[in-house]
């Protein structure tokens, strides 16, 4: 997993295809400069409750991303202070939630990575009667089509986001990843040295 550390969340989406990327609106909420890079560990809440995150948070292997959706309502905080203590005891890699979060400042404190659409003080139910489910395949609607996260598909977060890449694609991805990386320190360079991105890219001119 190290050699995904430095590959940017749209180096990768760019080398894979457009591939994986997750709802804009999913961002880092902790301390600035937070990235994560994992397998993913899948959980899908009821709507308003966390009890399947409670157990997520004691059944996903350390290392692993929770990836988790929340039935399509957003807005609760489903994870705060005590659950980032809890993941962390576990040594889980970090958050990706389809909804909100909240103890702001004690999650920006702890360095646990967690993206989140953004925070809510709304509390939760921990009601077992509500559908839910670990490792499962969960969707998101995200611009231009849906995006799958099955258990084990590599999660990448950073500032941009986060974005997913199928695991049986990883190691292609990677390689393209590397070489998009290396292709683009060419062309800084050489806007360094004065060309413009219309004669690095062949772009066509204004008129022509
Ligand atoms: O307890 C909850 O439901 C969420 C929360 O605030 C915490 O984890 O600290
Ligand atoms: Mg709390």
């Amino acid at each position: 997993m190290s050699e995904w550390r430095f590959v940017p969340t749209a180096t990768a989406h760019e080398a894979g295809g457009r591939i994986g990327a997750l709802p804009a609106a999913i961002r880092p909420v902790g301390a600035a400069g937070a990235t994560v890079c994992g397998p993913a560990y899948t959980v899908l809440c009821g709507q308003r409750d966390n009890l399947a995150l409670h157990h997520a948070l004691a059944l996903a292997p350390p290392g692993a991303v929770v990836v988790c959706q929340t039935g399509g309502w957003f807005e609760a905080g489903y994870v705060g202070e005590v659950m980032v203590r809890a993941a962390l005891a576990r040594g889980l890699a970090g958050l990706v939630i389809d909804g909100c979060v909240r103890d702001a400042e004690a999650i920006a404190a702890s360095g646990w990575p967690v993206f989140a659409r953004g925070l809510s003080v709304r509390g939760t139910t921990k009601d077992p009667s509500l559908a839910q489910a670990q490792g499962c395949r969960l969707r998101f609607r995200a611009a231009g089509g849906s995006v799958d996260v099955d258990p084990g598909d590599l999660v990448l977060g950073d500032a941009d986001g986060v974005v997913v890449v199928p695991r049986p694609r990883a190691a292609e991805v990677l390689a393209a990843s590397h070489a998009r990386e290396t292709a683009e320190r060419e062309i800084l360079t050489r806007l360094g040295d004065g060309e413009t991105t219309l004669d690095i890219y062949g772009l066509p001119r204004l008129g022509e």
